[in-house]
């Protein structure tokens, strides 16, 4: 992860990329709704780069002299969004980097964000319009349970009922109008996330399918 020196790409007021050249699918859904475990599908079916904003931050949050760590910090445990400037600063170059490293590169499923109305103006404001969202929909009362379950092992500071509780209120009040703003614009694909991940998957699929995305094939090639 490279430092992050700067904080200006949420302020840039034309797209650094263009939708045509770079392909940025949200994955949004409430705390526990299985996008992490569906992007990891969707990685190995599809070629897609699967860029979480929660773990950039942890990794930010964790990286040795971040003048951002302790804040990072306090944000994830009380289940609020980190300021907008730092999130985008780390999304982007994340994408610049996998964009330099693994060329040709450039279909992305961010994962997690945009999580407040202000975050997603900016990205496609100054980084790329996204094409749509995929909307993970999913009861509390499930994702509470898989939440507490996956706290038992995953050592991560905001698996534990209060933070849940914290996190389940953020993703209502702040998280939900990009979700309405975005179907507004014909821009989410809806998904019910509560049956088993191979069965939410197989929606995903055909869902992607209706939208033009299909997986990737990979050629035979016969021996002479
Ligand atoms: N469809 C499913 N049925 C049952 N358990 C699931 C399902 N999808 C994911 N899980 C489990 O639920 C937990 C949360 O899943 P996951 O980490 O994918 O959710 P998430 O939406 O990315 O969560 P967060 O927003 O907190 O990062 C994990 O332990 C995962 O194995
Ligand atoms: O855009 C974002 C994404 C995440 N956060 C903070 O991180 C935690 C954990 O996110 P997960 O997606 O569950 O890994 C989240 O509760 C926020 O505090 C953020 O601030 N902005």
């Amino acid at each position: 992860m490279p430092a992050l020196e700067s904080l200006g790409a949420a302020t840039r007021t034309k797209s650094l990329w263009s939708p045509d050249d770079v392909i940025v699918i949200f994955v949004l859904g409430g705390p526990g709704a299985g996008k992490g475990t569906q992007c990891s599908k969707l990685v190995s079916d599809y070629g897609f780069k699967h860029l979480s904003a929660g773990d950039l931050l942890r990794e930010e949050q964790d990286r040795p002299g971040s003048e951002f760590g302790d804040m990072i910090k306090s944000y994830i445990k009380e289940g609020t969004i980190v300021p907008m400037e730092v999130t985008i600063q780390l999304l982007e170059n994340a994408m610049k980097d996998t964009m330099e490293k693994e060329k040709g590169k450039r279909m992305f499923l961010i994962d997690g964000f945009p999580r407040k109305l202000d975050q997603a103006h900016a990205f496609e404001r100054s980084v790329v319009p996204s094409k749509f969202t995929l909307f993970f929909d999913c009861p509390e009362e499930v994702m509470e349970e898989r939440l507490l379950n996956r706290g038992k092992t995953s050592g991560r500071a905001d698996d534990n009922p209060e933070s849940i509780r914290k996190r389940f209120r953020t993703f209502i009040e702040t998280s939900m109008p990009v979700v309405n703003e975005f179907e507004e614009q014909g821009k989410v694909v809806k998904v019910e996330a509560v049956n088993a991940p191979d069965e939410v998957y197989k929606d995903v699929q055909s869902k992607l399918k209706e939208r033009g995305i299909e997986p990737i094939t990979l050629a035979i090639v016969q021996p002479s």
